[in-house]
């Protein structure tokens, strides 16, 4: 094997397990990805998670689908160049739970 990280497809079974030790997130696996729901007091304060979250994408080199809907975001992690829910969509999942955890305000 040549350099670099080997960032194979996690099985059904890692990506469960992997989900266990993580917030709020689910597994779709027809579509091929994890996501995660958060809702927050309005748009800016989705707007000011996002910011964050885009920090953290850019310092994995690795950037999550988001979509805002006023006060909601809903985050969606899945590998493309492997064509699947790897070690890198779980990593940057634990990422942005840390991410949430700190914010002032999240609501139900
Ligand atoms: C060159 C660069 O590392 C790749 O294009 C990265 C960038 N961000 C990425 N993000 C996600 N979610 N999946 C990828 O396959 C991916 N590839």
């Amino acid at each position: 094997m040549s350099g670099g990280v080997a960032m194979a497809g996690l099985s059904g079974e890692q990506v469960r397990e992997g989900l266990g030790r993580l917030d709020g997130w689910e597994w779709d696996p027809e579509a091929v990805l994890i996501h995660r729901t958060v809702r927050l007091p309005d748009f800016l304060a989705a707007v000011a998670l996002v910011n964050e979250v885009a920090q953290a994408a850019e310092q994995a080199d690795h950037h999550p689908d988001i979509d805002i809907r006023y006060n909601t975001v809903r985050l969606a992690l899945s590998t493309h160049s492997e064509g699947a829910v790897t070690d890198k969509d779980m990593a940057l999942a634990a990422r942005v739970d840390e991410l949430v955890a700190a914010t002032a305000q999240t609501l139900e």
